[in-house]
């Protein structure tokens, strides 16, 4: 060990191996406490930081919850390490992981696993498991969800890779994951990239939960003129019936908060720009690549978009771009300002089930597209615990999906329908109102859009698709017979069979 290395602060090493379970490489908030996690379930954890001066606190702080083995350099890590070595990579998305990987892999042997937690692109990770293989390494991208609290103590956790390298690892990162009924929130997802696609499209289902229920604040602030603490005492009442969730928690946990400073609600002291780290955005790009809709998770991360837009915000306003508002129809007595409540929850659990649904559509796609066979339910189901988007309702998805796991669509399944066929009326009285007044529902409006749309016996397409046909030659389809056609727009307008 380098002789500039923190002091090895251990507990009792395993017995007659005197080496460690697992190395934690990154110790930053998710690494630390996934590494504290491991070592109060009784693995003895070999942890490693760039900059030593976090291996040193992590120690100070905790070395007394279990068995850590501090490591200054990552060769230190490695020999620590009991065989097949098993180490957990902690650190920023990209360079940080390929630089981090890179080293790793020069000082591991064949059959040794990378498992890489973070936040990476999932082509970046099957790139890195196609590199590592071929140096007889597994590289195990997991995504991991929960954040500072979940990582210590119960995370959701999605690993890919392989079937052998899942035999090693999986018993492990099952006994630290979050438990819902006895079940841990953690399963092999499938091959390569499966992993890390899933825990991105869990933060882009993530993205538009947060933006649904920022919308409905916003309406319920706007529309009735409640208070911030006022609508957090609503959205606490929330928590007791289907919406029941953590976001909605810490939302009215949120919404409760009172800056110390000024003594005005927190929410009104916060800047109004929403930040993203990326996963959104790689949904939505991943979508469009695979067609597939996913409205409400795609106007959760435009609305972060236009929140952060400045310039352009400050323009329309300097340009006083009216409003023209129509006023809000609701009856001034508590009976109907209770109906308007009632409403936005309705209208905010059924946008919700459809940005899931198409979250668990994108997923369909993906495992088609990729080969990686993936179990929406079980996704599900690991999500019920441990994650950002945890929430009761994750048990009637794995439902719908173990009645029909090859489900098309999940508002057709049974109680999915009738859920979001209930709150159909009070969905259309929200976002009518609130496009009458000016306030931005881009994600109800575009969930109910979609609703309406792939509910809808036809649609305009068929106008585009003779538009397309028009300008381009690009053909169309018949309703009334099989075949491809165009049609000589600029000739004749005689139709011709193409296909033929
Ligand atoms: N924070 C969260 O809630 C969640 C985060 N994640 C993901 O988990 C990973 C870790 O997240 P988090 O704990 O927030 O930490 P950060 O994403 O802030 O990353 C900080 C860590 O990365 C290390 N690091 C950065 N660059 C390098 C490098 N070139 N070489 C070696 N180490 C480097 C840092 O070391 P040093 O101390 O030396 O700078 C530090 O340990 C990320 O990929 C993140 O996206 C996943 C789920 C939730
Ligand atoms: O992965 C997570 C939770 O599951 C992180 O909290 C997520 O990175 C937050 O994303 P963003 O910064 O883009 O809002």
């Amino acid at each position: 060990m380098s002789p500039d290395a923190p002091a090895v602060t251990s507990g009792p090493t395993p017995a007659g191996r005197g080496l460690a379970d697992i190395g934690v490489v990154g110790l930053a908030v998710m690494g630390s406490n996934l590494a504290r996690n491991l070592a109060r379930n009784g693995y003895t954890v070999a942890v490693h930081n760039r900059t030593p001066g976090r291996t040193r606190e992590l120690l100070a702080a905790h070395g007394d919850e279990g068995a850590f083995v501090a490591c200054a350099t990552v060769p230190d890590l490695v020999a620590s390490l009991a065989r097949p070595r098993t180490v957990l990579v902690m650190v920023k998305a990209g360079d940080a992981t390929d630089a981090v990987v890179e080293e790793l892999a020069r000082h591991l042997e064949p059959g040794d696993i990378v498992v890489d937690g973070g936040n990476a692109h999932f082509l970046d990770t099957a790139r890195r498991e196609r590199d590592l293989a071929a140096r007889g390494l597994h590289l195990v991208g997991a995504g991991i969800s929960g954040g500072e609290e979940g990582a210590l103590t119960g995370p959701s956790i999605m690993p890919g890779g392989s079937e052998e390298a899942y035999a090693t690892l999986g018993p492990m990162l099952e006994r630290i994951s979050a438990h819902v009924d006895g079940v841990p929130c953690c399963t092999h997802i499938g091959p390569d990239g499966a992993g890390h696609y899933v825990k991105m499209v869990h933060n882009g289902i993530e993205y538009a939960d947060m933006q649904l229920i920022a919308e409905a604040y916003d309406v319920l602030r706007q529309g009735l003129g409640l208070s911030a603490p006022e609508i957090g005492e609503v959205v606490a009442g929330w928590s007791t019936g289907d919406l029941d969730s953590y976001l909605v928690e810490i939302t009215a946990q949120v919404l409760a908060h009172v800056d110390a400073e000024t003594g005005r609600p927190f929410v009104d002291v916060v800047a109004d720009a929403a930040e993203q780290k990326g996963t959104g955005r790689w949904t939505v790009q991943s979508a469009l690549d695979l067609g597939v809709p996913v409205t409400g998770i795609a106007e959760a991360t435009f609305a972060r978009a236009l929140s952060g837009s400045a310039p352009q915000r400050a323009a329309a306003r300097e340009a006083g771009l009216a409003a023209r508002t129509a006023g809000w129809d609701v009856p001034d007595t508590p009976e109907g300002r209770a109906a308007f409540v009632e409403d936005v929850r309705r209208a905010l659990y059924a946008s919700k089930v459809v940005a899931y649904s198409q979250g668990f559509d994108q997923l369909a796609a993906a495992s088609a597209e990729h080969g990686w066979d993936i179990d929406r339910g079980a996704c599900a189901r690991i999500w019920r615990g441990g994650c950002i988007i945890r929430a009761r309702f994750l048990d009637r998805i794995t439902q719908a999906y173990e009645r029909d796991p090859e489900l098309e669509l999940l508002i057709a399944d049974p109680v999915f329908a009738a859920a979001v066929g209930d709150g159909v009326a009070s969905w259309r009285r929200v976002v009518a109102q609130a496009t009458l007044n000016g306030v931005p529902v881009p994600a109800f409006a575009a969930s109910l859009a979609y609703y309406d749309g792939v509910r809808a016996a036809s649609l305009p397409a068929s106008l585009i698709q003779a538009q397309r046909d028009l300008f381009g030659a690009h053909t169309y389809r018949r309703t009334d017979r099989p075949g491809v056609f165009h049609t000589e727009w600029s000739g004749d307008r005689s139709e011709t069979r193409v296909d033929a």
